[in-house]
């Protein structure tokens, strides 16, 4: 069976970002840079005073000297004329830096009677000024290619004069829950069935991660409904729900055959999420997660999400795994790499400590929702004893 890893990059590598757009700044976080964004602006755009005070030639700046206050430059508010010798500018924290001047004396250093201020102590050239460009020029980049935008990436994107940033489409990602048991949230669940929960889950993170689902309604356990799920669908990434297991009635991959599916895998050797399949119809790349709910979310973190990622143009796409304390002792693994279910809080000295549910079920919604991190523990790993390190994935740090 393969690994974790070998799947994700088979199924990562058959992706590609999908097409280019503009997008403005107040659409624009989580999604996903396509090109370096040069500024247009330089930051500051001028020398601009970073205090309160007076603009002033340092020479001039002998303690006890009387300079004439010949102008005020508010920010926004440029002073037109010149700082010559034995004159001053009185500016503000923003202000552009007169001609003439070549510090700033800040106001607790100087006292002012009328149109005169008395310097109280000298100033070096250049105090208290913030440099044309300092923090960028025309022409830098201030985005990478390949950057997920967060709210600093906005600000320096406005900064730089950029209202719009170039970003791959939004991938639009198919969710298809197959299954006779699966009933709307809300309705009245009939003998046997059970509420839909991994649709709006999945749906959620699909969101979270910066792609956009769109939700099909479930087809019934049978090959002809689930193929005709797939008439006339167009998406980025068809995810179907269920129906993956060897049982009678797990009929995706016939129904799927029907419109020529061709698999790349099926199975792999991991825990919850063995029955996890791969492969592409018409084109469009396929991932059937398995219907346990606890396994359809640990295999959308591992696969989907880096999937999300591959297509949105992310360059940091991988699950990011920190390594962290056991509160308690693990028996050795078995041959499938396993995800645990776990809470996590700090010890004494503030190290990570993460303690796994004891219960590891994968149907254990609840459980799912209360843990912080899945703890990774490799093929065949031996037992470990409580205060051993382990790696895990915050699934509180993905946002879901
Ligand atoms: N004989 C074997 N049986 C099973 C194996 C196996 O290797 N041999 N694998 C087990 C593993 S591991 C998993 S995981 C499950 C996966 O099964 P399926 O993908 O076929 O999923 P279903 O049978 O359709 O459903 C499993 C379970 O989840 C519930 N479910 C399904 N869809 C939803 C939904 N949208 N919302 C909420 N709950 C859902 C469903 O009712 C079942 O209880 O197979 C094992 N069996
Ligand atoms: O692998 Mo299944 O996903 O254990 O529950």
């Amino acid at each position: 069976m393969l690994s974790v890893a070998e799947a994700r990059s088979r199924i990562i590598d058959g992706l590609r970002p999908t097409g280019l757009e503009q997008v403005m700044l107040d659409a624009a976080l989580g999604r996903v840079a396509a090109r370096p964004l040069e500024a247009r602006l330089s930051n500051p755009p001028a020398d601009i005073s970073a205090m309160d005070g007076y603009a002033v030639r340092a020479g001039d700046t002998v303690p006890g000297s009387v300079l004439a206050v010949v102008g005020t430059a508010p920010a926004g508010h440029p002073f037109t004329g010149r700082v010559d010798p034995g004159s001053c500018v009185r500016l503000f924290t923003g202000s552009l830096l007169p001609d003439g001047a070549d510090t700033v004396l800040i106001q607790e250093n100087a006292t002012r009677d009328g149109d005169r201020v008395t310097v109280n102590e000298a100033v070096a050239v250049g105090r208290h000024i913030r440099r044309m460009g300092q923090d960028f020029l025309v022409g830098d980049t201030v985005v990478p290619a390949g950057r997920k935008l967060g709210a600093r990436d906005i600000g320096v994107s406005a900064a730089a004069n950029r209202p719009w940033i170039t970003c791959h489409r939004r991938p639009v990602i198919a969710v298809l829950a197959t299954g006779d048991e699966i009933a709307l949230p809300g309705e009245p669940i009939p003998p046997g069935g059970i509420a839909n929960s991994n649709t709006p889950m999945l749906a959620a993170a699909i969101r979270a991660a910066g792609a956009e689902p769109l939700v099909l309604p479930p087809a019934r356990d049978s090959i002809a409904a689930i193929a005709g799920s797939l008439d006339g669908l167009r998406c980025d990434m068809l995810v179907t729900i269920g129906g993956a297991s060897v049982g009678d009635y797990d009929l995706v991959q016939a129904g799927l055959a029907e419109r020529g599916f061709a698999i790349d895998f099926w199975k792999i050797a991991m825990r919850p999420g063995k029955p996890l399949m791969h492969g592409t119809v018409g084109g469009t790349p396929v991932l059937g997660l398995p219907g346990n709910p606890v396994s359809a979310l640990v295999c959308a973190v591992l696969f989907l999400l880096p999937a999300i990622g591959r297509l949105s143009g992310d360059s940091a796409a991988q699950p990011e795994i920190e390594t962290a304390r056991l509160g308690a002792a693990l028996p050795a693994n078995d041959q499938r790499a396993d995800h645990l279910r776990a809470s996590i809080s700090r010890d004494d000295a503030g190290d990570l400590l993460v303690v796994p549910f004891p219960r590891q079920d994968s149907g254990m919604l609840r459980r799912l929702a209360l843990s912080e991190a899945l703890v990774l523990r490799a093929p065949h790993a031996a037992a470990a004893a409580a205060g051993d390190r382990v790696d895990i994935i915050r699934l509180d740090r993905l946002g879901l």
